[in-house]
This record gives structure tokens, sequence and C-alpha cells, in this order.
């Protein structure tokens, strides 16, 4: 039997995979499995008895990933399945910014009351005019599954593109149209391009980019975008510099009191993933994750421990060990084993970093001396009996 919590809404779609198997429960503390979604869990004690964390998203800075990795708890995310929605955020954004809408569908409401609405709308009309996209110049930095889809689409609707990824996965890159341009510096983008979006994680490396520095090279009236994380701008800086109209408009998902309310910044209130779809995406792959790792000890996504996948056991026990990747532990392991008369039928052990991650099955039970011998090898976390 497994516990799971879930500290956001998930959506049903993906809550309903769990078998019988499964029961969910309120506190942290009793779970085995949590769910989450925006929840800031970098706030939060988590207990030892959380053996692996479903992010249903992409992001993962609310999470401890790198506390998860030393205690040997597994944090999964969910690639791409919120890609699309956020795409056409990205998009409605730039229109957005191009035409001032929102300014438009305000002045209606301040109006709605006057008879001749119509009249009236047509002559003042021109003061929300504003530019297509088509034939301006987008620059994307970072190419992953949002950049990607965003490049793709902006192309069809006649913009040219450039792309800027220095990690650009293979996948990614057979994914992207021909067209895209590709700008080996990210100098090129801010000194090119008329509308520049950010879509990479939010890194030591990747924190305050899109900083004043950054901001003098870009073009005058540029537009930027960002859906990724707020911490990617400095955001005092873009607000200065829509101040001073080097910047045209600063479209951000990402509501705080910097931005909220400024002139030339038009805040949405994290709504990139919340389509019906993405929910349930993102719901189902973190489930599946989850059921693998807990029923079959199998690694898929995780953003802390390497991919690992044995299928399902087919000898009569199976151990899942989490570890530091250093040498001399897969000879401790089977020495142990060995001593103990057990002997392995399968074996992987992979590794990721600081961490690796080791799954066996045996010919037999594994023996409760033996497990606790496991638990003391020094740079081992986590030692289960999945099977
Ligand atoms: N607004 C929203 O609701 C959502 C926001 N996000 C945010 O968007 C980010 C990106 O999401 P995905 O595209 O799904 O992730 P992804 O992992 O598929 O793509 C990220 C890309 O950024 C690239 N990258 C990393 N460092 C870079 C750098 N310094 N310069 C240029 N490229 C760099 C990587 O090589 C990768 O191709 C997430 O980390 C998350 O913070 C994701 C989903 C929903
Ligand atoms: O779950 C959400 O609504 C947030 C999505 C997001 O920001 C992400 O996937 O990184």
């Amino acid at each position: 039997m497994f516990r799971y919590t879930c500290l956001n809404p998930i959506s049903q779609k993906g809550l309903e995979l769990f078998s019988d198997q499964y029961t969910e429960v309120k506190e942290l503390a009793a779970a085995d499995a949590v769910l989450v979604r925006s929840a800031k869990m970098t706030e939060l004690e988590i207990p030892d008895s959380v053996l692996a964390i479903g992010r249903a998203g992409a992001g993962v800075n609310n999470i401890p990933v790198a506390d998860c990795a030393e205690k040997g708890i597994v944090v999964f995310n969910t690639p791409g399945a919120n890609a699309n929605g956020v795409k056409e955020l990205v998009l409605a954004g730039m229109l957005l910014a191009s035409r001032d809408i929102v300014g438009g569908v305000e002045w209606i409401k301040d109006n709605q009351e006057d008879p001749n609405i119509g009249k009236l709308a047509e002559k003042q009309k021109k003061q929300f005019a504003g530019c297509e996209i088509s034939g301006k110049k987008l620059g994307i930095i970072g190419l992953g599954a949002i950049g990607s889809m965003v490049a793709n689409a902006a192309d069809a609707l006649g913009m040219e593109v450039y792309g800027y990824d220095p990690y650009l996965s293979i996948d990614a890159a057979w994914n992207l149209s021909r067209n895209v341009h590709h700008s080996k510096n990210v100098e090129e983008i801010y000194e090119q391009c008329d509308y520049i979006t950010i879509h990479v994680p939010l890194l030591d490396s990747t924190k305050q980019m899109l900083n004043e520095e950054a901001i003098s090279k870009m073009k005058e009236h540029v537009v930027i975008l960002n859906f990724a994380r707020d911490l990617l701008a400095d955001e005092e800086a873009i607000v200065k510099a829509l101040q001073s109209g080097k910047i045209k408009r600063y479209v951000t998902d990402f509501a705080n009191p910097v931005v909220a309310g400024k002139k030339g910044v038009l805040v949405i209130p994290h709504l990139g993933a919340s389509t019906a779809e993405a929910e349930e995406n993102c719901a189902i792959m973190a489930v599946k994750e989850l059921r693998d790792f807990l029923e079959n000890g199998n690694i898929r996504n995780s953003v802390n421990f390497p991919n690992c996948d044995m299928g399902v056991c087919k000898g009569r026990s199976r151990v899942a060990i989490t570890h530091r990747n250093i040498p001399n532990m897969i000879s401790q392991f089977s020495k142990i084993l060995g001593d103990e008369g057990m002997n392995i039928a399968d074996m992987t052990n992979k590794s990721r970093g600081e961490y690796a991650y080791t799954l066996m099955d045996m010919e037999a039970e594994i023996p409760g001396e033996a497990i606790e011998a496991l638990e003391s090898v020094e740079g081992v976390s986590r030692v289960r009996v999945v099977r």
C-alpha cells in the first residue's frame, strides 16, 4: 500500500490512474510520494518518509532538488507536458503587446453606459492601434520544449525567428523549423530582435540574465516576454527601461510588487500551464512516473537522479539503492549480498553528477541483515526493497 499527498490541486485525470494500492493522505509526514505544482517546497521540512516527489510541470525551482538528492528522494518533472499551453499564451502575449487590446477593452468597459458607444469607439480606436507581428524579428532564449514550439509557431505566423540555446538537445533540434536562425551568442538576440522571449530554467547561471547590461544591448522599443520565471530578469531595470521608452512592453506570467500595475507591463497570473489539457497531461505523466518508481523502482524524467529502467522485476526480489557516485560501491553491494549467499539475477547502475542509482534483481528474498548492511555502506542514502 502506498500513500500520496497533493500539495496543489492535481487533475483528476492523473489521480484516477492510481490503483487501489494507493491512498491519498493530507499530511506530508504520512506520505510516500508527493504531487506538487507551484507550492514552495523549499520552505517545507521534507520528512524522511517521502520517497519521491512528482512535479506536475516543468520548473523545479520550488523544490529543494539538491537536498532531496542528498537524502535519496527522487524528484520527477513532466518534460513538455504543458509546453503547448505555454506556447499558446506566449503567442497571445506577443499579440497583446503589439496592439493595445487590453486598453481598448477597458475603454469599452468605462464607456459602456454611453448610448453612442459605437460611434465614439470608431473615433477613439486609433489610440489603441498597433502593429502586426508578421515580418518582425523574434528572439528566443532557450529552445527546449516550450521555446522550440514558440519558434515553429512564430515562424508559421511569418516572424523571422532567432534562437539561442547553447545546450540544445538533439530532440529539440530535430523538431525545429529549418527557418529558425541559429544564434551562436545571446548578444545577437539582444541586438537584432524586436521581440525577445525567454524559456530557460531558473538556475544560478540564468538568474537575472535579463539585466541592465542585456537591456542596454537591445533595440529601442523592444518587447520582452517572460513566461519562464520572474527571477530570470532584473525587473527593477525593466521597469526603468519601460519608463525611459527603451522597452515598449514587458509581458510576464509572474505577479510581484515590482511589476504589478506598472505602466507598460502586462502581468498575467501564472496562467501558462493553466489549461485543462496541460493540467491533465502533467498529472498523467507525473502519476505514471511515481507509480513506476514506487512499484518497480524505475526512474524516468527525474531531475536529480539518472534514468534507470529494468521493467518489472522477474526475480524473487528487487532492491533499489540511492547513493553517491563514488568508486567501489558496486563491489561493496555485491560482497554484502554474496556473503549472505545471494545471487544477483540482474542489475543496473547509473550515475548522474554526484549521485547514482543501483537496481538489483535477486534470486531470493533479501534478508533484513543484508538490507542493514547495505544501508551502512558509506555514501548510501537509501535502500528500498521494491519487491
Ligand atoms: N509559465 C508557466 O506556466 C510555465 C513556465 N515554465 C518555465 O519555463 C521553463 C522552460 O520550460 P521547458 O521549455 O519546458 O523546459 P526545457 O527543459 O524543455 O527547456 C529549457 C531549455 O533551456 C535551455 N537553456 C538552459 N540554460 C540556458 C541558457 N543559459 N541560455 C539559453 N538556453 C538555456 C536548455 O538547453 C533547454 O533546451 C521552465 O524551467 C519553467 O521555469 C514551464 C512551464 C510552464
Ligand atoms: O503548475 C503550474 O501551473 C505552473 C507551471 C509551471 O510554471 C511549470 O511547469 O514550470
